[in-house]
Parts: C-alpha cells; sequence; structure tokens
C-alpha cells in the first residue's frame, strides 16, 4: 500500500468571534493514498467544504496540519502546492468568468504557473474532458451546464495536478449530465493516477467515485466506511443509517448517481 500523499491532522477551523463563534471543523483527521478517491458526506453545515478551503489555503485554520507528501503546509500556499491541488466547485455558472471564452479561461492558470506550450496543452486538456477545438473560443453562455463542468476539469486539469478536491462537482446538474461527468471523473481518476477528495451530499455519488467514506457530523468526523459497506447496509452510526435511509432509493438501485 502506498504512502499518504494527503494527510490532515486534528484540523480545527473556527469563524466568528465571542459569543458568535462557530468551530466548522473540530479535530479531524484525514489521510489519502495516492490514486485513492475519499468521499466527505454529511449534513448541511457539518463542515465538509470547510476542509477542502482549509487544504488550499482559502481558510485560516485555528488547529492542526495538513500535509502533502509529509511536509507540513504554511499559509500562504506557494504556487507548487496550489498546482498540485486544484479544486473543482459545485456550479460552474459561477466558477466561470461569464465574459471570458474558454481559451481564455484555459489560459489564465497557464500564464499565473508560467507553463509553456499554451496551444498543446488547451487542445489537449479540451480532448481530455470530451470537448473539441470547436468550444474553445466560446463563453460560458454559449455552453450547456454538463459542458460548463468540463471546462471547470479542464481548467483544474491542466496544470497536471496530482489531487483533485471536487465540492460537490455534479449537484447543480441534471440527473443525466451528473452521469456522464461521473464517468468522466472516474476515467480522468484512472488515467491520469489522480486522487480525489469528493464532498458531496449524495451518497450514491460517493458510492460511485470512492472506495472509501468519511461521515462528518457537527464538524467532527462520525464514521468512516466503505462504498461496499453502504451498499450493503452494514454501517455502524446511527446517523449514517439514517442518511442512508434518507438518500432515496439508494440501497435498492446500488450505486447509480441520481
Ligand atoms: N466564511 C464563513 N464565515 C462564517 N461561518 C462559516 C463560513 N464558512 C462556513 N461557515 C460555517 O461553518 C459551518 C460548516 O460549513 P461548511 O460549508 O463547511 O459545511 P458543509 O458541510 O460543506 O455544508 P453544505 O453541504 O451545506 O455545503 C457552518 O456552520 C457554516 O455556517
Amino acid at each position: 500500500m502506498s504512502e499518504a500523499v494527503l494527510e490532515v491532522e486534528a484540523l480545527t477551523v473556527r469563524f466568528g468571534h465571542g459569543r458568535l463563534k462557530v468551530t466548522a471543523v473540530d479535530g479531524v483527521c484525514l489521510h489519502l493514498r495516492r490514486g485513492e478517491a475519499l468521499g466527505l458526506v454529511g449534513e448541511s453545515g457539518s463542515g465538509k467544504s470547510t476542509i477542502l478551503r482549509a487544504i488550499t489555503g482559502l481558510t485560516t485554520i485555528a488547529g492542526g496540519q495538513i500535509r502533502l507528501d509529509g511536509a507540513a503546509l504554511a499559509p500562504p500556499r506557494g504556487l507548487a502546492v496550489l498546482r498540485r491541488v486544484q479544486m473543482v466547485f459545485q456550479d460552474p455558472y459561477a466558477s466561470l468568468h461569464p465574459r471570458h471564452t474558454v481559451d481564455r479561461i484555459l489560459s489564465e492558470p497557464l500564464a499565473i504557473h508560467r507553463l509553456p506550450d499554451r496551444e498543446r496543452r488547451i487542445l489537449a486538456v479540451l480532448r481530455e474532458v470530451g470537448l473539441g477545438p470547436a468550444y474553445r473560443f466560446r463563453y460560458p453562455h454559449q455552453l450547456s451546464g454538463g459542458q460548463r463542468q468540463r471546462v471547470a476539469i479542464a481548467r483544474a486539469l491542466i496544470l497536471e495536478p496530482e489531487i483533485l478536491l471536487l465540492d460537490e462537482p455534479t449537484s447543480a446538474l441534471d440527473a443525466s449530465v451528473q452521469a456522464e461527468i461521473l464517468n468522466l471523473l472516474e476515467a480522468l481518476r484512472r488515467e491520469r493516477g489522480l486522487t480525489f477528495l469528493l464532498v458531496s451530499h449524495n451518497l450514491a455519488v460517493v458510492a460511485h467515485l470512492c472506495e472509501r467514506l468519511i461521515v462528518m457530523r457537527g464538524g467532527r468526523i462520525e464514521e468512516e466506511t466503505t462504498a461496499a459497506a453502504l451498499r450493503s447496509g452494514t454501517v455502524a452510526a446511527d446517523y449514517t443509517r439514517r442518511m442512508l435511509t434518507a438518500s432515496e432509493g439508494f440501497v435498492r438501485r446500488g450505486a447509480a448517481p441520481g
């Protein structure tokens, strides 16, 4: 078994001041091995997105440590770290600049990271996410929701990251498009040997992409389990069982997204 590429140790994140202080993440530990896909599930407000934001350095941490290949990350994140760990957000409508073409959206990270071969990289990554060169000079409003999310994935991939942090990557999409994007992500992980940390409220989505998952509740880890245990309904915590029941039809339909 390979070593952990990403380690989160006793991560604590707080927001607000005084009596309004909220502990959004409370001593969370998680480890990701290279090439693994780990899911983070849990009710709204349980701290899932905050963990991803803390890893990328978008959120200041109050305690704990985040390590990449054994090296502790300090704020602000350097370009080398940002290149290795890329994030894909839920809403491709909000995450793509409305007045920038796909070409410009994909060129920007290359310019920031001073990567050569712009032309070759853009055409290659568009092909990889299933969009031909015809899409290169379109604006986001000239794309469907699924195509926009493909562009958002291409923008992350163009830097050749090792780890993708996926924050509800399919929940803004129609069910049929969700399945296409999940299949694309699965293929990319296999072909590029990527490591995924996926946040989703949808247990079927997590079971589709991840072998292992962590159930969050109130900023803490409630249970660590596997997709196989979810499918067979053999989860330990009552809370996880209730989530499973609430994910209507999950057990009956197996791990199909929807
Ligand atoms: N920037 C912020 N300022 C203040 N409080 C915040 C901020 N970001 C998150 N929180 C609070 O931290 C807690 C955890 O939020 P977080 O977004 O991580 O939850 P989540 O599990 O991702 O929820 P959801 O599934 O709804 O996205 C919540 O109580 C939220 O209100």
